[in-house]
């Protein structure tokens, strides 16, 4: 591992000095443990601690496939997904690995009994494997997470759309929160120059997924002058739909729970703000009734905000907490664009309010290889920027999910793999130093 490193930071290594390097038999990776899936049974949601489930375990180096590549990682990030897989909520993720694991005798290697996890990467590609023309050794990358095998006609349309389709270190084993990390050819893209590994590592999932679900035509297709509604406009995936809204014309009206974060929403450059906490909404009145007032005066508000007007897209996440106020501010014929359901997947809505008004609600997940690329590129350009506020190790992962967990976070929260420091990896500090106040906008928040 140390000469990888060395191999990485001299920055005149070519890509057959890499591809000369040994490869160690095993690397260091943050795990969960199938033995371990019952450890949290009987408790709330909220008490289950990922510092307890989340492992940094010595484990084999696997064996590299056709497609494939295997990556030094230099800092990767937490995503929500993480969460979910260290507390093994909704499900247990070893049930994706075993279900991969039935496809082929390659993808057998997936099926083991820890699962190393993790969804974003910025690294150093190491080894390629057969088939693999357009990546070489050496090269600096980023790597989106998904994983398609594309032997279906259905994804080749779109590859959300493949039966295969799946979440690398989420439903894949050998994901990115590692020193080393197994992933196809086809999620590489180049590592954004003017960036630091572990601010290059941070939008790659949350960035990606925000610009299908917002931009993109196979989610809302937002466009000049939309009013776009952002629920947890300061967090992960909120942070890159509000820079998407702003750089594309469209008015956000972010949503948020705190001053600190309100305050990071007009540091974005956004004028119309929430503080949910502050304004004290109550859309259920217990858990099983809603309460229509409380969305008529969440609409009062938004309309005070954009001078009379409801919103065009609504970008959903939260779930059950807050899906049945979306459907109702959305304006007539607007759209409500979900990826998730962090407060409970079983929602519930007035359907008057959406056939009456004619009004959408659109499923989006991830992105295709296209839309992460695009997404990617914007950051590379430095139109849209990273959320990263605090950066981790290895070590402490658990501790960066438990703060994820709970919500304590800001923006995206980062971790070091083999990047020794925070800062290094950057390449054209021209091109930074034009976009600096802006990277460095969630930092030490
Ligand atoms: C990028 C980051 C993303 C995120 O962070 S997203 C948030 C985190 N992710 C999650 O929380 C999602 C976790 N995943 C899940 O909860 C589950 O993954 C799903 C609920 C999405 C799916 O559950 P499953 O049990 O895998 O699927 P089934 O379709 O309910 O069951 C599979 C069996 O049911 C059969 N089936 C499917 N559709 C039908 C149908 N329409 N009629 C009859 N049968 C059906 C299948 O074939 C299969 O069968 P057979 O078990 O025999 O293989
Ligand atoms: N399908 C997909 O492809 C993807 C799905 N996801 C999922 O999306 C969800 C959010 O991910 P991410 O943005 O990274 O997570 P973060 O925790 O970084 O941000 C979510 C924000 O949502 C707000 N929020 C949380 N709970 C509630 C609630 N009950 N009511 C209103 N607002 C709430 C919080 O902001 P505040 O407190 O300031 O209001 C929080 O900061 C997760 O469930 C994740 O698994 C994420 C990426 C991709």
């Amino acid at each position: 591992m140390k000469e990888i490193l060395e191999a990485i930071q001299s920055q005149d290594a070519t890509s057959q000095d890499f591809a000369a390097l040994k490869l160690p038999e095993s690397y260091r990776g943050v795990t969960v443990h199938k033995d371990e899936t019952e450890m949290f049974a009987g408790l709330q949601t909220r008490e289950k601690d990922p510092r307890e489930s989340l492992h940094l375990d010595d484990v084999p180096l696997p064996e590299l496939g056709p497609g494939e590549a295997l990556v030094a990682v230099m800092a990767s990030s937490v995503n929500y997904n993480s969460v979910w897989t260290s507390i093994f909520e909704p499900l247990s993720t070893f049930g994706f690995l075993e279900r991969y694991g039935r496809v082929s005798e390659l993808t057998r290697r997936h099926d083991l009994p820890y699962h190393v996890i993790g969804s974003d990467l910025a690294g150093v590609v190491l080894r390629t494997g057969p088939g693999v023309n357009a990546w070489n050794p050496g090269d600096e990358v980023v790597a989106h997470c998904l994983s398609v095998e594309l032997e279906s006609s259905d994804g080749h349309n779109d590859t959300m759309l493949d039966p295969e389709q799946r979440i690398w270190g989420f439903e894949t084993n050998f994901g990115g929160l590692a020193e080393i990390a197994l992933v196809k050819s086809n999620q590489l893209m180049p590592k954004p120059d003017h960036l630091s590994w572990e601010e290059a590592a941070a939008p790659g999932l949350v960035n990606s997924t925000a610009y299908r679900q917002l931009v993109s035509r196979n989610g809302a297709g937002m466009k000049q002058g939309d009013n776009v509604l952002i629920w947890g406009a300061s967090g992960g995936l909120g942070s890159y739909a509000t820079q998407f809204a702003l750089a594309g014309g469209a008015t956000p009206i972010c949503v948020v729970s705190s001053p600190e974060k309100a305050e990071i929403c007009r540091r974005m450059g956004a004028e119309a703000v929430i503080d949910r906490n502050a304004e004290g909404y109550r859309f259920w009145k217990d858990e099983q009734n809603q309460d229509p007032r409380e969305w008529k005066r969440f609409g009062k508000r938004i309309r005070e905000l954009t001078g009379g007007e409801d919103v065009d897209i609504v970008f959903e996440h939260p779930g059950r907490e807050t899906f049945g106020a979306s459907v109702y501010v959305t304006r007539k014929g607007g759209t409500i664009v979900t990826c998730a359901s962090t407060s409970g997947y079983n929602h519930e809505y007035d359907n008057r309010y959406l056939w009456m008004s004619l009004k959408r609600i659109i499923g989006s997940h991830f992105a295709n290889y296209r839309e992460a690329w695009e997404a990617n590129r914007l950051i590379a350009k430095g139109k849209i920027h990273p959320t990263l506020s605090k950066v981790y190790s290895l070590e402490e992962t658990g501790q960066a999910a438990y703060d994820v967990h709970r919500n304590l976070h800001q923006g995206k929260v980062g971790v070091l793999a083999l990047a020794p420091e925070e800062g290094l990896g950057v390449r054209d500090h021209e091109m930074r130093a034009q976009h600096l106040d802006a990277i460095n906008r969630f930092r030490n928040i």
